[in-house]
């Protein structure tokens, strides 16, 4: 079977006669099976069971509230007929990766291979995380997407803002490549192309093809035979060039400059770009063809903003891994990381990381002391009577209150996201939560209670 863990469940169904062979037939295909109670924390893989006759908006209201707070990944079974617009409601509001139905499918083989293939899937995610640092939901979503791209022999873009993570992304996706006996990956950076050597880099070239082509070479298509080729900012590729690059990926071979030989190169192309290169094809500046042709997959990398909860991780590991310092990091520094912009994403980030290591010196903790004066906030506004943290917060509430939101309603609403954060942060452990937020632990279930259904 490959899954192991224990899959929690939750029934919207009152047909118990179904409901019970259904689960019967699961438990006997060797899945472990737990109902989820009232203040249970969703983790791992779960199954929903619903019916015809299932409130719609219930089910989603209740599975909402799961991937709010957790990364759990649900499949919904009908144990009865269920309208083609209902299962689409499911399907595009996100709440069910998979849909399975009772009557007219075999759903245990559907959800015991879903299982297992989400069990070797989270397995390469957990190992990615040692490299591709980070845990927020949106980039374990982007992990996962990954690891399921390099499973499949594609073709990949990889885009994202400068600093994302791009180009180390492109060499992982060669790692997990599954390929037996796959060579190497070769990095082309497309904006270093000098177009008076139309695209020696790429194809290579004949001694004496152009001046200074003092001996034959070989380009990074013959070295990347049998490996990856990874085109980084394609977007900045000549027109010429992308003419060249479609026919290679099309016919399987190419000409070195100077040549009137045709070669076979065979490669998974991998490329990336912090443009939008559907608009530059509308602007005429990218090939359609070739656009289509590279974008099999598309993988769209977030930027830093918008996972700032792992500025936290990424920072720990740039400290300890990248200049081995283990000494803690004083709160007051993290507050002023989290507080900053990075529009340079993890690159700027890292960099920052390397000014402080570097400025810090012996066997105390990290302070704010250690921050170099370059880097220092701007501190109009900043750290004054409330503190690290206003700035955004005063963003957020700005927006509330031009949502037409009274003073009871933004309290309400800040006490909940400070309730969610601080029971995401602890796992899902209400004990942890609520002394982090020094409050009693009924109260965080009560809250989570007010975002459940019973079943
Ligand atoms: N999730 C991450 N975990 C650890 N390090 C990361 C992560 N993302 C990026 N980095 C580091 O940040 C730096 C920038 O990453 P990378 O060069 O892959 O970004 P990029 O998107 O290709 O940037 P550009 O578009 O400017 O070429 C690298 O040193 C990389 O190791």
């Amino acid at each position: 079977m490959g899954f192991k863990s224990t899959v929690w469940f939750q029934t919207f169904t009152h047909q118990h006669g179904l409901l019970a062979d259904i689960i019967g037939q699961l438990e006997a295909s060797g899945i472990e099976l737990a109902a989820l109670h009232m203040n249970d924390f969703p983790t791992g893989a779960g199954i929903i069971f619903l019916d015809q006759d299932s409130k719609l908006a219930e089910v989603q209201e209740a599975m909402d509230a799961f991937s709010f707070y957790s990364d759990t990944r649900i499949i919904a079974v009908s144990v009865g007929r269920l309208a083609s617009t209902s299962t689409w409601a499911l399907l595009r509001s996100g709440a069910a990766e998979v849909f399975a139905w009772f009557e007219v499918e075999k759903p245990v083989q559907i959800v015991a291979s879903r299982l297992a293939y989400w069990a070797v899937l989270e397995e390469k995610v957990v190992d990615l995380q040692q490299r591709l640092v980070g845990r927020s939901k949106c980039w374990i979503n982007t992990l996962r997407q990954l690891v399921d791209m390099s499973l499949s022999n594609c073709q990949v873009l990889i885009m994202g803002e400068s600093g994302t993570g791009k180009e180390l992304v492109a060499q992982e996706i060669h790692r997990l490549d599954p390929r037996p006996n796959k060579r190497d990956c070769v990095v082309v950076d497309c904006t270093n192309l000098i177009p008076g050597l139309s695209g020696s880099e790429l194809f290579g070239h004949e001694k004496g093809a152009f001046t200074n082509a003092i001996s034959t070479r070989d380009g990074a298509l013959a070295l990347a035979h049998e490996g990856t080729l990874f085109l980084d900012e394609l977007g900045e590729l000549p027109l010429p060039l992308q003419a060249e690059l479609l026919r290679a990926l099309q016919e399987g071979t190419y000409k070195r400059v100077g040549s009137n030989t045709w070669r076979q190169a065979s490669f998974r192309l991998v490329s990336a770009t912090n443009r939008d290169l559907a608009e530059e094809v509308r602007k005429g500046r990218f090939r359609q063809d070739l656009y289509y042709r590279i974008s099999g997959w598309t993988c769209q990398l977030p930027p830093l903003r918008e996972r700032k909860e792992d500025i936290v991780v990424l920072a720990e590991h740039f400290f300890r891994e990248r200049h081995h310092i283990q000494q803690p990091v004083d709160r007051q520094v993290y507050d002023f990381l989290l507080l900053r912009d990075y529009p340079g994403n993890v690159r700027e980030l890292q960099q920052l990381i390397n000014r402080i290591a570097n400025k810090h010196l012996g066997e105390g903790p990290i302070t704010l002391g250690d921050i170099p004066r370059s880097d220092w906030p701007d501190f109009a506004g900043f750290g004054t009577n409330e503190g690290p943290g206003t700035p955004e917060l005063e963003i957020g509430v700005t927006s509330l209150l031009y949502r037409g939101l009274g003073l009871k309603e933004i309290k309400d609403q800040v006490t909940e996201i400070a309730k969610k954060v601080a029971i995401t942060h602890e796992n899902g452990n209400l004990k942890l939560a609520a002394h982090r937020l020094g409050c009693s632990e009924r109260i965080l279930q009560m809250h989570r209670r007010s975002g459940e259904v019973v079943s």
